[in-house]
């Protein structure tokens, strides 16, 4: 998918919601439990639930993997029934020396199809460009992150009084441009959100942390968005487990719901003109 695309997408819907697929065999309603594939049981009505409602989903991967081969089956079947539309995202925070991120990427896109990957920046350009050889696919390179041990590298400043995030920032985008290349930013971090958005005017952000963890989605979109939006903000807990019982699927569509108005009116206050 193109960034034009995604932005179509996120006018048409008036939403910049992806739905994190945190999909945990221990949290999901016990009704659920005697299907031959819970986690895709539990991720089909999520999505049959919330597609209108959002324009990216997010499986961690690390869910699937903590269920064996299992889990890989019900990725794979997941994937297949996200609607071709809506932006996919293999959270799985990979990148290692060149030819096990060749890999890395091969798994992720040629096999599973996703759209995009996670990708921790820190072995540097030939662990990151491996995933970045076809036109189509986007590397989320973690930036500056929603957890408090974010504070134990990625702000610590050089001599120059630049971040690491910074760095890793400007450093990048020697690598991609901004039609292939995103940043996460945490919603926890805000605080920094316009001196990212300076490095990176034109770029896609993904934003976790939002919910559950605590970060405000009226301030990520006042000083977060850009002329294309430029704001993918995830939410997976606070949606995905809205309810646990019977009704689970009309509580998370409402949290999705909830979400999505508040998109549409801050789209309509700070999306420049
Ligand atoms: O890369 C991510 O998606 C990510 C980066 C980050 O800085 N913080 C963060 O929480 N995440 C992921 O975003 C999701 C947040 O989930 P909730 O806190 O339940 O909304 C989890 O899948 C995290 O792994």
């Amino acid at each position: 998918m193109t960034r034009a695309e995604l932005f179509q997408n996120i006018q048409q819907k008036e939403s910049y919601l992806c739905v994190g697929l945190d999909t945990d065999i221990k949290k999901i309603p016990s009704h659920l439990l005697a299907a031959p594939d819970p986690i895709f049981e539990f991720n089909k009505i999520i999505i049959d639930a919330t597609a209108d409602l959002c324009v990216a989903y997010k499986p961690n991967i690390a869910f699937y993997e903590a269920q064996g081969p299992k889990g890989w089956e019900s990725l794979e079947k997941t994937l297949a029934y996200i609607p071709k539309d809506i932006f996919t995202i293999a959270d799985a925070k990979r990148g290692d020396i060149g030819n096990t991120s060749e890999l890395y990427a091969r798994t992720f896109f040629d096999y599973f199809n996703f759209d995009s990957v996670t990708v921790a920046p820190y072995m540097g350009a030939d662990s990151v460009k491996p995933f970045l050889i076809k036109p189509d696919k986007w590397v989320i390179l973690l930036a500056l992150t929603s957890n408090p041990g974010s504070q134990d590298f990625q702000l610590i400043s050089s001599e120059n009084s630049k971040y690491l995030f910074e760095e890793v920032i400007q450093k990048s985008q020697q690598w991609a441009t901004k039609e292939q290349l995103m940043y996460v930013i945490g919603a926890t971090r805000t605080d920094y959100l316009q001196r990212v958005r300076a490095l990176a005017p034109e770029h896609f952000f993904l934003v976790p942390g939002v919910g559950a963890q605590g970060g405000s989605l009226e301030e990520i979109s006042r000083l977060g968005m850009n002329k294309q939006c430029g704001l993918l903000v995830n939410s997976a807990r606070n949606i995905i487990y809205a309810g646990n019982g019977p009704d689970f699927a009309q509580q998370a569509r409402q949290e999705a719901r909830r979400m999505q108005q508040e998109m549409a009116e801050y789209l309509e206050k700070y999306l420049p003109v």
